[in-house]
């Protein structure tokens, strides 16, 4: 679950109660992500911090080795159909290089077009809303986001 939400402690528990495996809140929201990370490892869920635009990458850092997964927005947090901000791949390739092992997320704008750049910058998933949900073929669009990223991946494996 990914909740864009202030004070996300709040939203912890009910998340797992909820059923959900994973837990996706801002780094910008919590005074304490340490205390977070704990209380989402106790409610049995995976951690996943998410940074906006105007975050720099190194915040991430001192958390990267206890979490699951970092979420990169390539647009504001909001709604669907904004346009790509390719200047936050390097904070994707960043990551990419200093947690080789790290799951790595891109939200926003990622379509036929964006797949290749946030797949060569690091990132392993993808979310994606206007491209599938306005494809004739939603099927080969999930498909070709999907090859891209495991081929980018595997290279990367290959290269080490
Ligand atoms: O809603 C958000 C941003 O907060 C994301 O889920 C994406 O914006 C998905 O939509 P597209 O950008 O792929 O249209």
């Amino acid at each position: 679950m990914y909740m864009m939400v202030s004070g996300p402690e709040e939203w912890v528990n009910p998340m797992a109660v909820a059923g959900a495996n994973q837990s996706t809140f801002h780094l910008e929201a919590t005074e304490n992500p340490g205390a977070l990370i704990k209380d989402i490892w106790e409610n049995g869920m995976k951690v996943c911090f998410a940074i906006k635009r105007g975050t720099t990458v190194e915040y991430v850092a001192p958390w990267a080795n206890q979490i699951d997964m970092s979420l990169v927005m390539a647009v504001e947090p909001g709604f669907g159909g904004q346009k790509y901000m390719e200047d936050m791949m390097p904070k994707v390739h960043w990551l990419r290089t200093q947690f080789s092992s790290l799951d790595i997320e891109i939200d926003g704008a990622v379509d036929p077009d964006t797949i290749h750049k946030c797949a060569e910058a690091g990132a392993n998933m993808v979310v994606s809303g206007s491209a599938i949900l306005r494809s004739e073929d939603p099927r080969s669009v999930i498909n070709l986001l999907r090859n891209v990223c495991s081929e980018a991946a595997q290279k990367r494996s290959l290269d080490r």
